[in-house]
């Protein structure tokens, strides 16, 4: 049990390690001084709370939870709730950094935050899992809300789940409040476009990386890892463009079709969960699928999958990261040695809280938008972001990932200043 917490401490401290690495070297390529960086190392803020939950079998478990506020200098914090068994607190601590960098790249009023539950979602009924949902929003009301920090979702979370936290929320509150929660079901006011959003944040980043290496999307091979909310969208908005989806995985394995596989065959016979490949039996391993010969491999689903072990033998020329931190430093350096684009998590995943963002304001503002002007507003802000970065690193000579963090940091880092807290 001790080492097996050592264990699970140690690789998400990794995590949050290089994270602060990079966002130490960005800093310092901006000329910001020490206490820049000794403020931007951690969150601000780091709630730890224990929910109780009666179980179907009549027992009470009690559950950990974590809600990491990075920074809010430049407004209410702002990210994704993860409900899986592998969170740990550091995990929680990184992700909500990314979150902030993230808020940067785009340029939203928001700074970072995050948070996670570790329990298994797959191995839970629904009314568990509404009372879990409930119980977390309950601890953590104080530190939340519309004008301080506002949930969505993330890893094995849903509309659902934010609909219920959401009602919770607005008992509390003793009136209706959408605002306080983003990724809601359309009739709870959540917006056109947000489901998809992540993916299609992802898309606009493989097209304009495409364009840099003038690969024509129509019949290019991707592979995406993971085929959950970002994963499962973007496979099917490859597969609409044209490109040839050669494979896809899951947290079971992984199909391959070097022809192309059938992605709406595929979606429909998803679970809730993301799962696939069960029903298969001529199915290989995530490792193996990684390293097939591709052009564009897209991780969509969890952290520290291309690392020191595998980067020699990736084949493809583009990485677009739709998941959070898939490919550690190490793996980075490897890649752009060896002249692999890696279009990076805080950028390329970051389509994901825009639309929260427009969800947001429509909330705020009590009027809705249509789907086609949310889609022309995220195009807009994404076309600019990847821009922005690749220029960055284009003129600074480094690689799009510390060129991401040099834009994400500078706008908390100059609010941070102005108010007089550096
Ligand atoms: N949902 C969102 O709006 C956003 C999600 N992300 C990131 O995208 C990634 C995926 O998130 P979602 O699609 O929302 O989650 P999800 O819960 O909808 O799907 C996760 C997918 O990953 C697979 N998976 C889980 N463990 C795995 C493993 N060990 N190996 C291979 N596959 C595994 C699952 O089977 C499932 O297909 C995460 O890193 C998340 O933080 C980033 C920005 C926004
Ligand atoms: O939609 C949001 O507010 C946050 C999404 C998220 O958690 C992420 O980008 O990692």
């Amino acid at each position: 049990m001790v080492a097996d917490k050592q264990a699970d401490s140690h690789e998400s401290n990794d995590i949050l390690v290089s994270t602060q690495e990079v966002i130490k070297n960005a800093l310092n390529k901006l000329g910001y001084p020490e206490e820049a960086y000794e403020l931007m190392k951690e969150p601000v803020r780091m709630m730890i709370v224990r929910i109780p939950v009666r179980m179907d079998d009549g027992k009470i478990k009690i559950f950990t939870g974590y809600r990491a506020q990075h920074n809010d200098a430049v407004g209410p914090t702002k990210g994704g709730v993860r409900f899986h068994p592998n969170v740990t607190e550091n995990e929680v601590r990184a992700l909500s950094i990314w979150m902030s960098l993230k808020a940067g790249i785009v340029d939203l009023p928001y700074g970072g935050g995050k948070g996670g539950i570790i329990c298994d979602p797959r191995k839970m009924s629904f009314r568990e899992l509404e009372a879990l949902s409930r119980g977390y929003v309950r601890a953590i009301s104080q530190i939340v809300g519309p004008t301080k920090d506002i949930p969505a979702p993330d890893v094995f979370t849903n509309s659902q789940i934010m609909a219920w936290m959401m009602d919770e929320y607005s008992r509390i509150d003793e009136f209706n409040n959408p605002g306080f929660i983003t990724g809601k079901p359309i009739v709870l006011g959540g917006s056109h476009g947000r489901e998809s959003a992540t993916a299609k944040g992802v898309t606009i980043c493989i097209e304009e990386a495409c364009k840099k290496r003038g690969i024509d999307i129509k019949g290019a091979r991707v592979i995406v890892q993971g085929f959950g909310n970002a994963g499962s969208f973007l496979a099917k908005f490859m597969y609409d463009m044209g490109a040839k989806v050669i494979a896809i995985s899951d947290a079971e394995g992984a199909l391959y079709d070097p022809d192309g596989l059938d992605i709406d065959y595929l979606l429909d016979r998803r679970d809730s969960f993301g799962t696939v490949t069960n029903l298969f039996e001529d199915t290989i391993s995530n490792e193996e699928m990684l390293e097939l010969e591709t052009d564009i491999l897209v991780p969509a689903a969890i952290e520290n999958q291309i690392t020191k072990d595998n980067a020699h033998n990736i084949k493809a020329s583009i990485i677009v990261e739709a998941a959070n931190g898939p490919t550690t430093l190490e793996a980075t350096k490897i890649l752009t040695e060896r002249d692999v684009l890696i279009v990076p998590d805080v950028l390329a995943s970051s389509g994901g809280v825009t639309v929260s963002y427009f969800e947001w304001v429509q909330n705020n503002q009590g009027f809705y938008w249509k789907e086609e002007e949310v889609q022309e507003k995220l195009r807009e802000v994404l076309v600019k972001a990847f821009n922005n970065v690749y220029t960055t690193s284009q003129n600074r000579q480094i690689d799009m990932r510390l060129a991401a963090y040099m834009v994400g940091v500078r706008k908390m880092t100059e609010a941070a200043r102005f108010r007089g807290w550096i």
